[in-house]
C-alpha cells in the first residue's frame, strides 16, 4: 500500500462517514506503513488518533479491504508512539480470496414476498446457460440481500461448472483496479482480464456515479461482455434512472435487461429470517433458548434492514453465552436497547409530503394550499392517506399539518384514496411505490 492508495481509500470512506466526520477525523490522517496486516496511520493529535481507532476502524478496514489490501488492525500514532490500536477484525471477514462469502448461498437465503422476484431472477442466472435478460439489475435499500444474491449466483455457477469464469467485485474495487492499471500502464491486461470472464457481477454500482473515466471503462467492459453473450449482473442502492451523475447511455443500457427491486422485508420474511438464524445458532449451541414470543416481538419491531435482524440474533446469542438462561421478551429492551431504538425512527408528515411532491412534480406549498384542481388535490389526498397509514398522527393533527384543514377533509381524503386504490390501477401503483420508498 502507498500514500496514493490511502488517498483513494480515504475518498471511499468520505462517502460512508459524511463530509463533516471526514474533514474532522479522516482527512488529517497520513499513511505511515502496512506491516503484518497492521495499517499504521499518523494522526495530528492523540485525541484524534484514539477517536479514529475507537469509532472508525471498521469502516477504514472495510475500505482498505475493498481496495484489495489485506489488513486486520489499525494503529494511529501521533509523534513516534502509538496512541491507539484497534482489536483485530473479527472473523466476519471469512471471505475467500476472490471476495466471496461462503455464507451467501441460495440455501441460506430466505424467500418472501418482498424478494421473490429478485430471488427467481438470480436463480435463473445461477442455473447457467442462455438467459433471456442481460444485464440483471438488482436494486433496493441498505441490507436487503443484494450482495447475498449476487454471491449466491457466483457460488451456484461455480458449483455447476467449475470451469465457468465468474468474477464478483464491488464497483469500488473495479475503480481501484482500473486506477492501478492506469498507474502501472497495464490497461491492456486489465481490459483483457475483464473481457475474458463468462459472468461478471458488480456490486454497488452507484459508487461510480460522477467518476468519469471509471464510468467510461465500465461502460466499455459492460458492452463488450453483453455483446459477446456473456452475462452481467449489477446491483445498486437505487434504480438505474435514480442514479445521478451517470451518463445517459449507461443508464439506458442498464435498463435494457431485467431491473428488479428488492423491497423492505415484510413481517413474515423478517420472522422467517429470524427463525433461520435462530436455528443456526441452536445448531451451534442447542441450549440457546429464546422464550415464546421473542422472535415474533423482534419481527414486529425491527423493520429496518435484514442486517440489523442478524445483529439482533448475534447479540442475543452472545448475551446468552454470558448468562446461560432462556431469554424473555421483558429482557429485550436491556439487551438490545440501541438496536430497538434505531428501529423506532418514525416517519414525519413533512417527509411524506416531500416524497409525494417529488413524485408528482409539485411544490411543498401545494400540500398546504386550498387549490382544488385535481392535479394538486389528488396528490394532496394521497399524502394525507399515507400520513394516516404510516404515522400514528390523528385526523385533526394531519389536517393541521396540511395548512389547517378540517379533520373531515382528511377523513374524506383517506376514504377516497382507499376507494380509488380498488378501481384505479395507476393510482394503486403510485400508492404502493410511495409507501415502499417511504418505508425503505
Ligand atoms: N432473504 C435473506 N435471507 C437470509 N439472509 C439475508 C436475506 N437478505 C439479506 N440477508 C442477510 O442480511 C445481510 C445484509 O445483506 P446484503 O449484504 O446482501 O445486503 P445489501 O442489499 O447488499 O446491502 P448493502 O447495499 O448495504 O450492502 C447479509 O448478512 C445477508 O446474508
Amino acid at each position: 500500500m502507498t500514500g496514493e492508495t490511502w488517498d483513494l481509500v480515504k475518498s471511499g470512506i468520505e462517502r460512508d462517514v459524511g463530509a463533516n466526520n471526514f474533514a474532522t477525523w479522516i482527512k488529517p490522517l497520513q499513511f505511515r506503513s502496512l506491516d503484518d496486516r497492521t495499517l499504521s496511520l499518523a494522526s495530528p493529535t492523540d485525541f484524534i488518533g484514539r477517536w479514529v481507532v475507537q469509532n472508525f476502524s471498521d469502516i477504514i478496514l472495510r475500505h482498505v479491504d475493498a481496495a484489495g489490501i489485506r489488513a486486520s488492525r489499525v494503529i494511529c500514532t501521533a509523534g513516534a508512539a502509538p496512541v491507539a490500536e484497534s482489536a483485530p477484525a473479527s472473523p466476519v471477514r471469512s471471505r475467500t480470496e476472490d471476495g466471496l462469502d461462503p455464507r451467501f448461498t441460495f440455501d441460506s437465503f430466505v424467500v418472501g414476498k418482498s424478494n421473490e422476484l429478485a430471488h427467481a431472477a438470480a436463480r435463473r442466472v445461477g442455473e447457467g446457460g442462455p438467459v433471456s435478460f442481460n444485464p440483471l439489475f438488482l436494486h433496493g435499500g441498505v441490507g436487503l440481500g443484494k450482495t447475498h444474491l449476487m454471491q449466491a449466483i457466483a457460488w451456484q455457477l461455480r458449483e455447476r461448472d467449475p470451469g465457468c469464469r465468474v468474477l464478483f467485485l464491488s464497483a469500488e474495487q473495479f475503480m481501484y483496479r482500473f486506477v492501478q492499471a492506469l498507474r502501472e500502464q497495464s490497461t491492456m491486461s486489465f481490459k483483457e482480464m475483464f473481457r475474458s470472464v463468462d459472468v461478471l457481477l458488480v456490486d454497488d454500482v452507484q459508487f461510480i456515479a460522477g467518476k468519469e473515466s471509471t464510468q467510461e471503462e465500465f461502460f466499455h467492459t459492460f458492452n463488450a461482455l453483453v455483446d459477446n453473450g456473456k452475462q452481467v449482473v449489477i446491483s445498486a442502492d437505487r434504480s438505474p434512472s435514480d442514479i445521478s451523475d451517470v451518463q445517459e447511455r449507461i443508464t439506458s443500457r442498464l435498463h435494457s435487461g431485467l431491473v428488479v427491486d428488492l423491497h423492505p422485508a415484510d413481517y413474515e420474511l423478517r420472522l422467517g429470517i429470524l427463525m433461520h438464524r435462530y436455528e443456526q445458532c441452536r445448531e451451534e449451541a442447542p441450549d440457546f433458548i429464546l422464550a415464546d414470543g421473542v422472535i415474533e416481538f423482534l419481527a414486529g419491531r425491527i423493520n429496518t434492514s435484514i442486517r440489523v435482524l442478524e445483529s439482533v440474533m448475534t447479540r442475543l446469542f452472545h448475551y446468552w453465552g454470558l448468562v446461560r438462561r432462556e431469554i424473555r421478551v421483558e429482557q429485550l429492551p436491556d439487551v438490545l436497547g440501541d438496536l430497538l431504538r434505531a428501529s423506532e425512527r418514525k416517519l414525519t408528515i413533512d417527509e411524506i409530503m416531500k416524497k409525494v411532491c417529488d413524485h408528482y412534480s409539485l411544490r411543498m406549498s401545494d400540500m398546504t394550499s386550498a387549490r382544488r384542481s385535481r392535479s394538486v388535490a389528488r396528490p394532496r389526498q394521497m399524502a394525507m392517506y399515507l400520513a394516516k397509514k404510516l404515522t400514528p398522527r390523528s385526523y385533526p393533527e394531519i389536517g393541521r399539518k396540511f395548512g389547517g384543514k378540517d379533520h373531515t377533509t382528511v377523513l374524506y381524503a383517506v376514504r377516497k384514496i382507499e376507494e380509488l386504490i380498488q378501481s384505479d390501477p395507476q393510482l394503486a401503483e403510485d400508492a404502493q411505490l410511495l409507501q415502499r420508498r417511504l418505508e425503505s
